[in-house]
């Protein structure tokens, strides 16, 4: 399969007139200075080859599992078909509109009932034709996990179908098309500032409110109007966890927001990763139950290292029990976490009395705990409904929650810290299921706060030269997303 640069690809695009500057309405109704028309795809068959090789290429980046695929009718159906032919994948076809003899059905071709479905899509704004399409689709008992889209106008497509429970995978994102025809002075500066503003000031996805009623579109920053709070600017918020507050100060004084994932299994060698790598992280989590000789003096030590270095220890302990059994995990045990972990994190699937148990221990001694709302890991089972319920349990107790775990925001509520494992600077996976995403994606496109790099740094020839780069580039991205507006 041909590799296919993406920036030479967004230049064909605009060559071809798929990328529109001018006035035009959306399917929302909604007036727009840019226009994506990958109709014009049909007309060059090359580039139609070359798109169809770079969504297949997410397809396996992403390590998605799928039996079908369909695209969303009209223009992503030859895309698919380009996808389902090339690579022998059953395809399917979805009607817009039933026809009134012989079947009438409205999904086309030979599926099971409980077969997976990978949604095809151009272009998303909302999100709302890739939903009507797995709509139809589970109607005929299939299921429908993720959808590819070659382009996300970035107005709040991935949220509002992560929020229905469909991982949305982009390729290219606006801010990307801007930059690339930008840097090549397909437009200039004033059409670009244009463009961006208007994206940011039209989010098109509205959370339900915590009374169930509708709450304003998520605000980005604008080129005018700081609407994003800074990392210190949070950190003063009147309601703020202490502990929020200091890892939001700790990532500002340090311009890092790099947690590296120190997963040794030697307590020597942690403590020795977090002296060296210790100026560039804001935190460092641990697993202390892999070291193979752990004692706790080690405890000790690592405190004292995290006091020097200015950084917080998150054990990565992931509780998931009733109360009264992770009040004895916390505290008691070989381990006693709770003496020298700042931060641990907890599943929700016991339910609130996971986060009483810890909080009855963690509280007294000024320490937080972080939701899983969401994982890195293929196939988990943390997204959409429950993804909302883990949002609400740390809500109702966030005098102890300070924030998530998570693969992009989930909250509007700048209290609350977003922390995201399954990052690397290529994006990809492991042979076991971690899936991986760059800090630029993290930080500038999901708006999460915080990186989670393990096997990113921990296998680098050179540990500090990489701890470095992803404090870099995780800061840039957090720069970039907050600087707008002082462009
Ligand atoms: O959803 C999750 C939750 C936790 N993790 C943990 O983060 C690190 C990631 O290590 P890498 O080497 O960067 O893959 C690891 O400790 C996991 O237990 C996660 O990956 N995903």
């Amino acid at each position: 399969m041909e590799a296919v640069c993406l920036d030479s690809l967004i230049l064909k695009l605009h060559d071809v007139n798929a990328v529109k500057f001018g006035e035009y309405k959306l399917k929302t109704g909604m007036m727009t200075p840019i226009y994506i028309d990958l109709r014009v795809l049909v007309s060059h068959p090359g580039l139609m080859n070359q798109v169809s090789s770079l969504i297949y290429q997410q397809v396996q980046k992403q390590g998605l599992q799928f039996d079908l695929v369909c695209g969303v009718p009209y223009t992503a159906l030859p895309l698919a078909t380009i996808i389902s032919s090339r690579h022998e994948l059953p395809m399917l076809i979805r009607r817009k509109e039933a026809k009134d003899y012989g079947t009438k059905r409205l999904v086309e071709g030979s599926f099971r009932e409980g077969d997976t479905c990978l949604i095809i899509e151009d272009t998303v704004t909302s999100g709302s034709s890739i939903l009507e399409t797995a709509e139809v689709l589970y109607k005929e008992g299939l299921k429908v996990t993720d959808a590819i889209v070659l382009m996300d106008r970035e107005q709040g497509g991935v949220e509002m179908l992560a929020s229905q429970g469909i991982r949305l995978h982009p390729i290219i994102s606006m801010f990307k098309l801007l930059n690339v025809l930008l840097a090549a002075e397909r437009i200039d500066t004033q059409t670009a500032q244009n463009v961006r503003k208007f994206i940011l000031d039209n989010n098109t996805f509205s959370p339900k409110g915590k009374n169930g009623g509708d709450v304003p579109a998520i605000k980005k920053p604008c080129v005018e109007q700081k609407l994003e709070l800074s990392y210190s600017d949070r950190a003063k918020l009147p309601n703020i966890h202490p502990l929020a507050s200091k890892l939001l100060k700790v990532m500002e004084e340090k311009q890092s927001n790099l947690c590296v994932s120190a997963d040794v299994t030697s307590s020597e060698e942690l403590l020795q990763l977090a002296d060296s790598l210790g100026p560039k992280i804001c935190m460092l989590k641990t697993h202390v139950d892999i070291l193979k000789d752990y004692t706790v003096a080690f405890n000790q030590k690592l405190l004292a290292l995290a006091e020097k270095h200015n950084f917080l220890i998150f054990e990565d302990r992931k509780f998931a029990d009733i109360g009264n059994t992770v009040k004895h995990q916390y505290e008691g045990g070989l381990y006693q976490i709770s003496s020298w972990s700042h931060i641990v994190n907890a599943h929700a699937v016991p339910g609130p009395g996971v986060v009483k148990g810890l909080r009855a221990v963690g509280k007294p001694l000024g320490r937080g705990c972080l939701l899983i709302a969401q994982m890195s890991s293929q196939g988990s089972l943390a997204t959409g409904e429950y993804t909302k319920a883990v949002l609400k349990m740390a809500e109702e107790q966030s005098d102890f929650v300070i924030g998530f775990i998570c693969g992009s925001k989930i909250t509007e509520r700048p209290e609350f810290i977003h922390m995201t494992p399954g990052v690397q600077m290529q994006a990809g996976g492991d042979v076991l299921g971690q899936q991986y995403t760059t800090p630029e994606e993290v930080i500038h496109s999901k708006g999460s706060d915080v990186i989670i790099v393990g096997r990113g740094v921990l296998e680098a020839p050179d540990r500090l030269k990489a701890a470095e780069s992803y404090r870099k580039s995780g800061w840039d991205a957090y720069a970039k997303r907050i600087g707008l507006c002082v462009q």
